[in-house]
Protein backbone atom coordinates (compact mmCIF):
# COMPACT_ATOMS: atom_id res chain seq x y z
CA UNK A 1 0.00 0.00 0.00
CA UNK A 2 2.51 2.46 0.97
CA UNK A 3 5.19 1.81 -1.52
CA UNK A 4 4.09 2.20 -4.91
CA UNK A 5 5.53 0.60 -8.29
CA UNK A 6 8.83 2.69 -9.54
CA UNK A 7 5.93 3.30 -12.22
CA UNK A 8 3.37 5.15 -10.26
CA UNK A 9 2.71 8.77 -11.61
CA UNK A 10 4.01 11.29 -9.71
CA UNK A 11 0.70 13.29 -8.16
CA UNK A 12 2.18 16.05 -5.74
CA UNK A 13 5.46 17.44 -5.34
CA UNK A 14 6.27 20.62 -3.02
CA UNK A 15 9.39 22.35 -3.58
CA UNK A 16 10.79 24.58 -0.55
CA UNK A 17 7.06 24.82 0.30
CA UNK A 18 7.25 27.31 3.81
CA UNK A 19 4.22 28.61 6.07
CA UNK A 20 4.64 32.01 8.21
CA UNK A 21 2.19 33.46 10.83
CA UNK A 22 3.07 37.17 11.75
CA UNK A 23 6.24 36.81 10.21
CA UNK A 24 7.28 33.54 12.37
CA UNK A 25 8.04 30.26 10.21
CA UNK A 26 5.30 27.41 10.96
CA UNK A 27 7.16 25.10 8.82
CA UNK A 28 9.40 24.53 5.95
CA UNK A 29 11.26 24.77 3.69
CA UNK A 30 9.94 21.32 2.99
CA UNK A 31 10.48 19.41 0.23
CA UNK A 32 8.54 15.83 -0.44
CA UNK A 33 6.92 14.13 -4.02
CA UNK A 34 3.83 11.71 -3.01
CA UNK A 35 2.89 9.16 -6.07
CA UNK A 36 -0.27 7.66 -6.73
CA UNK A 37 -1.12 4.90 -4.59
CA UNK A 38 1.29 6.39 -1.62
CA UNK A 39 -0.02 6.50 1.77
CA UNK A 40 2.66 8.41 3.53
CA UNK A 41 2.66 9.45 7.42
CA UNK A 42 3.37 13.45 8.29
CA UNK A 43 5.24 13.39 11.87
CA UNK A 44 6.26 15.84 13.84
CA UNK A 45 5.62 16.85 17.42
CA UNK A 46 2.82 19.50 18.56
CA UNK A 47 2.83 22.67 17.25
CA UNK A 48 5.19 21.53 13.99
CA UNK A 49 2.62 22.86 11.73
CA UNK A 50 1.66 19.30 10.22
CA UNK A 51 -2.19 20.64 10.33
CA UNK A 52 -1.34 23.88 8.68
CA UNK A 53 0.57 21.77 6.06
CA UNK A 54 -2.69 19.94 5.46
CA UNK A 55 -4.71 23.27 5.14
CA UNK A 56 -2.29 24.59 3.09
CA UNK A 57 -2.67 21.21 0.75
CA UNK A 58 -6.91 21.51 0.75
CA UNK A 59 -6.12 25.17 -0.50
CA UNK A 60 -7.78 26.67 3.14
CA UNK A 61 -4.53 28.03 3.46
CA UNK A 62 -2.41 30.18 1.04
CA UNK A 63 1.27 29.00 0.42
CA UNK A 64 3.74 32.03 1.41
CA UNK A 65 6.83 30.68 -0.34
CA UNK A 66 7.64 27.56 -2.63
CA UNK A 67 6.22 25.67 -5.10
CA UNK A 68 3.59 23.76 -5.28
CA UNK A 69 2.86 21.11 -8.18
CA UNK A 70 0.21 19.04 -8.81
CA UNK A 71 0.56 16.17 -11.87
CA UNK A 72 4.04 18.37 -12.98
CA UNK A 73 2.06 21.37 -13.59
CA UNK A 74 1.52 24.60 -10.86
CA UNK A 75 -0.87 24.04 -8.36
CA UNK A 76 -4.01 26.22 -8.12
CA UNK A 77 -5.98 26.61 -5.50
CA UNK A 78 -9.61 26.87 -7.46
CA UNK A 79 -8.64 23.98 -10.20
CA UNK A 80 -7.54 21.68 -7.62
CA UNK A 81 -10.49 22.08 -4.70
CA UNK A 82 -12.04 18.73 -6.03
CA UNK A 83 -8.84 16.64 -6.17
CA UNK A 84 -8.69 16.82 -2.39
CA UNK A 85 -10.75 16.31 0.40
CA UNK A 86 -9.22 17.80 4.04
CA UNK A 87 -10.80 15.50 7.32
CA UNK A 88 -9.64 17.60 9.64
CA UNK A 89 -10.36 18.12 13.64
CA UNK A 90 -13.57 20.10 12.60
CA UNK A 91 -15.08 17.19 10.78
CA UNK A 92 -17.05 19.69 8.61
CA UNK A 93 -20.37 18.17 9.15
CA UNK A 94 -23.43 20.05 9.83
CA UNK A 95 -25.04 18.62 12.78
CA UNK A 96 -28.77 19.82 12.42
CA UNK A 97 -28.38 17.59 9.14
CA UNK A 98 -27.83 13.56 9.75
CA UNK A 99 -25.01 11.77 7.83
CA UNK A 100 -27.58 11.39 4.81
CA UNK A 101 -28.01 14.98 4.15
CA UNK A 102 -24.55 15.65 5.28
CA UNK A 103 -23.26 13.64 1.92
CA UNK A 104 -25.66 15.02 -0.46
CA UNK A 105 -24.65 18.67 0.00
CA UNK A 106 -20.80 16.96 -0.15
CA UNK A 107 -21.70 15.65 -3.20
CA UNK A 108 -23.29 18.52 -4.31
CA UNK A 109 -20.55 20.42 -4.34
CA UNK A 110 -17.94 17.74 -5.58
CA UNK A 111 -19.91 15.00 -7.46
CA UNK A 112 -19.85 11.40 -6.54
CA UNK A 113 -16.96 8.90 -7.32
CA UNK A 114 -17.95 6.16 -9.75
CA UNK A 115 -19.86 3.89 -8.71
CA UNK A 116 -20.40 4.72 -5.41
CA UNK A 117 -23.90 5.70 -3.55
CA UNK A 118 -25.00 7.21 -0.54
CA UNK A 119 -26.52 4.37 1.17
CA UNK A 120 -23.64 1.92 -0.06
CA UNK A 121 -20.86 4.37 1.78
CA UNK A 122 -23.12 4.66 4.96
CA UNK A 123 -23.14 0.88 5.40
CA UNK A 124 -19.44 0.50 4.50
CA UNK A 125 -18.60 2.62 7.20
CA UNK A 126 -20.76 0.87 10.14
CA UNK A 127 -23.55 3.55 10.83
CA UNK A 128 -26.37 0.98 10.66
CA UNK A 129 -29.59 2.66 11.72
CA UNK A 130 -28.04 6.20 12.26
CA UNK A 131 -28.00 7.52 8.48
CA UNK A 132 -30.82 9.51 9.48
CA UNK A 133 -30.34 10.78 12.84
CA UNK A 134 -28.98 14.50 13.30
CA UNK A 135 -25.65 14.25 13.34
CA UNK A 136 -25.80 16.04 16.80
CA UNK A 137 -27.15 13.29 18.34
CA UNK A 138 -24.43 10.67 17.47
CA UNK A 139 -21.54 9.93 19.12
CA UNK A 140 -17.88 11.27 18.98
CA UNK A 141 -17.16 7.87 17.27
CA UNK A 142 -20.41 7.65 14.91
CA UNK A 143 -19.82 11.33 14.03
CA UNK A 144 -16.11 10.21 12.62
CA UNK A 145 -17.49 7.41 10.52
CA UNK A 146 -19.97 10.13 9.48
CA UNK A 147 -17.21 12.14 8.20
CA UNK A 148 -15.56 9.16 6.93
CA UNK A 149 -18.24 7.88 4.46
CA UNK A 150 -17.52 11.35 2.29
CA UNK A 151 -13.95 9.71 1.66
CA UNK A 152 -16.07 7.03 -0.12
CA UNK A 153 -18.48 9.07 -1.44
CA UNK A 154 -16.56 11.91 -3.39
CA UNK A 155 -14.13 11.71 -6.02
CA UNK A 156 -10.72 13.11 -4.35
CA UNK A 157 -7.74 11.33 -5.72
CA UNK A 158 -5.64 13.36 -2.59
CA UNK A 159 -7.03 12.58 0.86
CA UNK A 160 -5.31 14.79 3.37
CA UNK A 161 -6.55 13.08 7.45
CA UNK A 162 -6.05 15.04 10.16
CA UNK A 163 -5.94 12.50 13.10
CA UNK A 164 -7.94 10.23 11.37
CA UNK A 165 -8.17 7.75 14.12
CA UNK A 166 -8.99 9.61 16.58
CA UNK A 167 -12.12 8.96 18.96
CA UNK A 168 -12.57 5.70 17.09
CA UNK A 169 -12.59 1.98 18.31
CA UNK A 170 -11.14 -0.95 17.09
CA UNK A 171 -12.89 -1.76 14.55
CA UNK A 172 -13.14 2.21 13.49
CA UNK A 173 -9.32 2.17 13.09
CA UNK A 174 -9.47 -1.00 10.97
CA UNK A 175 -11.76 0.71 9.00
CA UNK A 176 -9.68 3.86 8.22
CA UNK A 177 -6.28 1.55 7.36
CA UNK A 178 -9.21 -0.56 5.13
CA UNK A 179 -9.94 2.81 3.19
CA UNK A 180 -6.57 4.20 2.63
CA UNK A 181 -5.22 0.53 1.48
CA UNK A 182 -8.67 0.34 -1.42
CA UNK A 183 -7.96 4.29 -1.89
CA UNK A 184 -4.40 3.40 -2.63
CA UNK A 185 -4.73 0.52 -4.41
CA UNK A 186 -7.02 2.42 -7.21
CA UNK A 187 -4.58 4.87 -7.16
CA UNK A 188 -5.53 7.27 -4.71
CA UNK A 189 -2.83 8.69 -1.92
CA UNK A 190 -3.15 10.33 1.00
CA UNK A 191 -1.27 12.37 3.88
CA UNK A 192 -2.08 10.85 7.26
CA UNK A 193 -1.31 12.74 10.54
CA UNK A 194 -1.44 10.67 13.43
CA UNK A 195 -0.24 10.80 17.23
CA UNK A 196 -1.77 7.21 18.14
CA UNK A 197 -0.43 3.99 16.81
CA UNK A 198 -0.74 4.09 13.20
CA UNK A 199 -0.79 0.39 12.16
CA UNK A 200 -1.20 0.01 8.62
CA UNK A 201 -2.71 -3.36 7.31
CA UNK A 202 0.96 -4.06 5.28
CA UNK A 203 3.60 -2.27 5.41
CA UNK A 204 4.98 0.61 6.88
CA UNK A 205 4.50 4.11 5.73
CA UNK A 206 6.53 6.06 4.47
CA UNK A 207 7.29 9.52 6.49
CA UNK A 208 7.26 13.43 6.08
CA UNK A 209 8.99 14.68 9.10
CA UNK A 210 8.34 18.49 10.29
CA UNK A 211 10.50 20.22 12.04
CA UNK A 212 9.41 22.90 14.55
N1 LIG B 1 -5.49 29.80 13.84
C1 LIG B 1 -4.25 29.99 14.29
N2 LIG B 1 -3.81 31.22 14.60
C2 LIG B 1 -2.55 31.43 15.03
N3 LIG B 1 -1.64 30.45 15.17
C3 LIG B 1 -2.03 29.21 14.87
C4 LIG B 1 -3.33 28.90 14.43
N4 LIG B 1 -3.41 27.58 14.19
C5 LIG B 1 -2.20 27.07 14.50
N5 LIG B 1 -1.37 28.06 14.91
C6 LIG B 1 0.02 27.88 15.30
O1 LIG B 1 0.72 27.27 14.21
C7 LIG B 1 1.66 26.32 14.72
C8 LIG B 1 1.41 24.97 14.06
O2 LIG B 1 0.14 24.49 14.45
P1 LIG B 1 -0.43 23.14 13.86
O3 LIG B 1 -1.81 23.00 14.38
O4 LIG B 1 -0.23 23.11 12.39
O5 LIG B 1 0.55 22.06 14.53
P2 LIG B 1 0.43 20.49 14.62
O6 LIG B 1 1.75 19.91 14.26
O7 LIG B 1 -0.74 20.00 13.80
O8 LIG B 1 0.14 20.30 16.16
P3 LIG B 1 -0.58 19.13 17.01
O9 LIG B 1 0.35 17.96 16.96
O10 LIG B 1 -0.67 19.71 18.37
O11 LIG B 1 -1.92 18.86 16.41
C9 LIG B 1 1.49 26.30 16.24
O12 LIG B 1 2.53 27.08 16.80
C10 LIG B 1 0.15 26.94 16.48
O13 LIG B 1 0.15 27.66 17.68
Amino acid sequence: MTAPSAQSPLLLEARALSFYRQDEPVFGPLDFRLHEGEVVLVEGDNGSGKTTLLRVLAGLLHIDEGELLWRGARWQRDEHLGDTLFLGHHLGLKGDLSARENLAIASGLYGVRDGASANQVLGDVGLPGYEDEPVRRLSAGQKKRAALARLLLLPATLWLLDEPYANLDRTGIELVNRLLEQHAARGGAALVTSHGAVSFLSGEPRRIRMHA
